[in-house]
């Protein structure tokens, strides 16, 4: 785990509101929500707009962030306090315990008054990770289960990927039928059919009976329709829910050692820890599926970034499972462009004001299915006019995209 340099700013003087109480009796557990969904359905998003209302003042966010370099702890605007960031590994399987060790820690610094008296924990998952494990985790640990409560698990479904999404990856449905909000997003996309949204909700109302849906584009997940929901409440859930918190503790009791498919590869062959690698230290989500970044000083023109984009989506596009990155671009590389792409959709690029952090280069980060690494460092570097031996350069690329291959 890393505490990101935005970690908990200490608070020497919490206002009198915000003190701990002292007393005697047990402390009243801290809220603590969950939010999930799948990769670049829209938590990020849904987090930002809730961080902007009076009801999440005083929350810490945990970010998971899954990749070699995660970005989003970039993009969350609460960026200078009150964040913690779990970085590189999927907090379902790699990092469960540092899960833990912040959720003990953040109540030992607030019990000492080292930190702000917060009133409420959002952890954001990534997208691939399956919710039962992070549940179980804080449902039946013996302290934390007193110090914390859950107050929800919202999961974002993308109203133009989601019907795709569930079909392909189980993740996607666990994560539907463990919510107690399901929030929609991106209906207002143009992309977003009536017909399909109407069955995508008939099929979540099936997977998932009691959770109220929402959609975000019409304003409906509001902090009122998201937050007190009380105690996390399996009984409403389908039966399967059960038994994934129940096949939790199973693999607690034997060492964590359960028989999913691991296999996830981190590009470049890095472990997830920084160096070390834990016991159980491989993420267990589909083998076909894997993630990197590519990282680049030297800028791009907007041209050749489009070009780059256009040519991955048409030739790949249900397999870019996520795309996102912060790119220094040749004529303004003092504003970067933020990107952001899911499957074969590409939301408008944004561009920044200023780079969020000291390091000024181009980084991208690729979560893909049944696409090759090498495919897209090689597309990306002639794109970007690195030459390479043996590698067809831009014009011959736009002339030709086959000539480069690539899915496996
Ligand atoms: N039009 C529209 N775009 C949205 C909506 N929600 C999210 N987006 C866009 O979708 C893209 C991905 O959104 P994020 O919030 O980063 O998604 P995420 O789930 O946090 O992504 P990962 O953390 O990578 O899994 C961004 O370009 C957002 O601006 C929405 O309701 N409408």
């Amino acid at each position: 785990m890393t505490l990101s340099p935005m970690t908990l700013s200490p608070m020497p003087q919490p206002e009198e509101s915000h003190r701990v109480a002292r007393s005697k009796g047990p402390l009243p557990p801290i809220p603590l929500t969950i939010v999930t969904g799948f990769l670049g359905a829209g938590k990020t998003s849904l987090l930002n707009a809730l961080l902007r209302e009076p009801e999440l003042a005083d929350t810490v966010v945990i970010i998971n962030e899954f990749g070699e370099i995660g970005l989003d702890h970039l993009l969350v605007e609460k960026a200078d306090e009150g964040m913690v960031t779990l970085a590189s590994g999927c907090l379902c399987c790699t990092i469960r315990g540092d899960l833990i060790s912040t959720l003990e820690d953040l109540l030992r610094r607030r019990d000492n008054g080292r930190i702000m008296a917060f009133r409420r924990v959002v952890i954001e998952t990534t997208g691939l990770a399956d919710p039962a494990p992070v549940l179980h985790t804080v449902l039946y640990h013996p302290y934390l289960a007193k110090r914390y409560a859950i107050d929800g698990v919202i999961t974002i479904v993308d109203a133009v990927n989601g019907g795709a999404t569930l079909d392909a990856h189980i993740e996607a449905v666990k994560q539907a039928a463990v919510a107690d909000r399901i929030v929609i997003s991106k209906t207002d996309l143009p992309e977003a059919d009536a017909a399909d949204l109407a069955a995508l909700k008939r099929r979540l109302a099936a997977l998932n009976p009691a959770a109220s849906i929402l959609d975000a584009a019409r304003g409906e997940a509001t902090p009122a329709a998201l937050l007190g929901i009380g105690l996390y409440d399996i009984d409403g859930k389908i039966a399967d829910v059960r038994a994934w918190l129940q096949a939790e503790a199973f693999d607690d009791d034997h060492g964590h050692d359960h028989g999913h498919d691991h296999g996830h590869h981190h590009g470049h062959g890095h472990d997830d820890h920084g160096g070390h690698r834990h016991h159980h230290d491989v993420n267990r989500h589909d083998a076909r599926i894997r993630a990197f970044c590519l990282t680049s000083p030297r800028p791009i023109s907007s041209h050749n970034l489009d070009l780059f984009l256009d040519l991955l989506r048409a030739s790949h596009g249900p397999n870019l499972l996520r795309v996102k990155g912060i790119v220094a671009l040749a004529d303004d590389p003092d504003h970067p462009m933020v990107i952001h792409g899911v499957q074969h959709v590409f939301h408008p690029p944004i561009r920044l004001e200023r780079w969020p952090d000291g390091d000024h280069r181009s980084r991208l980060v690729f979560i893909l299915r049944d696409l090759d690494e090498s495919f897209v460092s090689r597309l990306w570097n002639a794109f970007l006019g690195e030459p390479a031996i043996d590698a067809p350069d831009a014009a011959a690329l736009t002339a030709n995209p086959l000539s480069l291959g690539g899915g496996r």
